[in-house]
């Protein structure tokens, strides 16, 4: 059933376990994160981001709203990286259950006045809101954060930022960053960070930047004739021990990016001679419905729906 972020993330919370928002871009993604949650009884966000939006539309938006609907375990879907009052409205006129209004590379008041704008009309339509203070390393879709500018999260400023906006769930930087790339070897979390903010809060949080670019996916990616370097993502004990501190909601993309491409480049390689879209696309779902699997049970939404 499609319901709303709030449904999902406060049970979530109060479980402690966390729930995966899952990035798509067209219907074999969506089709492996929710086919994938009702598999395993799991509770499961799909996100889209504005850039998945240009390329998709009401077209993949419908597609999300209407496999979210028919779905035999509560799904959202949520607008990442909303970068305006704008775009977050835009998004629930498209049927999103769930918006992140993300203003935390401005200053504090900024971050507090457009957050708090996007939760009052959110609210009045019965829409869960998203929001972030701190800046994560990586890229953030709009913008590059360099590791100067990336800034952790502070746990007095998360309570005041939550009370003067009324967010529902806050997106905090904690040493995760997005892509493929999260730094040399094991990235950094700061575990005592989430706890402290967490013991501070009971609204849900939420972890960007957290897939774990496992090495296995990385290796066939390569074999394939994929070209990456030394990619490196978030160890599956680190996010395990972060969803048993307050993390709620935790953001994937890059996984299925690289499950998706694994499966259609060895697809491809494996018969030249293929040209039927579905002997191509298939595999990748199932790739892509190995690495959300293997995700939703690091986390601990399996059974939970
Ligand atoms: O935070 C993310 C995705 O992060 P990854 O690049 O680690 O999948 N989306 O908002
Ligand atoms: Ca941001
Ligand atoms: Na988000
Ligand atoms: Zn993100």
């Amino acid at each position: 059933m499609l319901v709303t972020g709030n449904d999902i993330l406060i049970p979530a919370r109060a479980g402690q376990y966390g729930v995966g928002s899952f990035n798509t871009n067209n219907m074999e993604i969506t089709q492996a994160i929710i086919h994938t949650a009702e598999r395993l009884r799991s509770p499961v966000m799909v996100q889209m981001s504005e850039g998945a939006i240009k390329y998709g539309g009401q077209d993949l938006a419908n597609i999300v709203i209407d496999l979210a609907r028919r779905a035999t375990v509560p799904v959202a879907l949520h607008l990442d990286h909303g970068s305006s009052y704008e775009s977050a409205l835009k998004a629930i006129k498209m049927g999103f259950t769930s918006v992140m209004i993300d203003a935390s590379h401005h200053g504090f008041e900024d971050n507090v006045k457009e957050t708090r704008r996007v939760v009052e009309a959110a609210h009045a339509m019965g829409i869960s809101v998203e929001s972030e203070l701190g800046r994560l390393g990586g890229i953030e879709e709009h913008i590059v954060v360099d590791e100067k500018d990336a800034f952790l999260t502070d746990p007095e400023e998360a309570v005041q930022f939550i009370e003067q906006t009324g967010t529902d769930y806050l997106a905090i930087a904690i040493g995760t960053s997005h892509g493929a790339f999260k730094g040399k070897g094991r990235p950094y979390i700061d575990h005592a960070r989430i706890e402290k903010i967490a013991s501070l809060t009971s609204i849900p949080l939420v972890a960007h930047g957290s897939s774990g670019v496992p090495q296995e996916i990385v290796e066939r990616f390569r074999a394939a004739g994929g070209q990456i370097g030394d990619a490196a993502g978030i160890a599956d004990e680190d996010l395990q021990r972060a969803t048993g501190f307050g993390i709620a909601k935790v953001n994937v993309d890059t996984d299925l990016r690289l499950a998706s491409t694994v499966g259609i480049r060895e697809a491809l390689t494996a018969n030249p001679k293929e040209f039927d879209p579905r002997k191509i696309f298939g595999p990748a779902r199932e790739v892509m419905s190995q690495v959300i699997e293997h995700k939703m049970r690091v986390l601990g939404s399996v059974g939970k729906a």
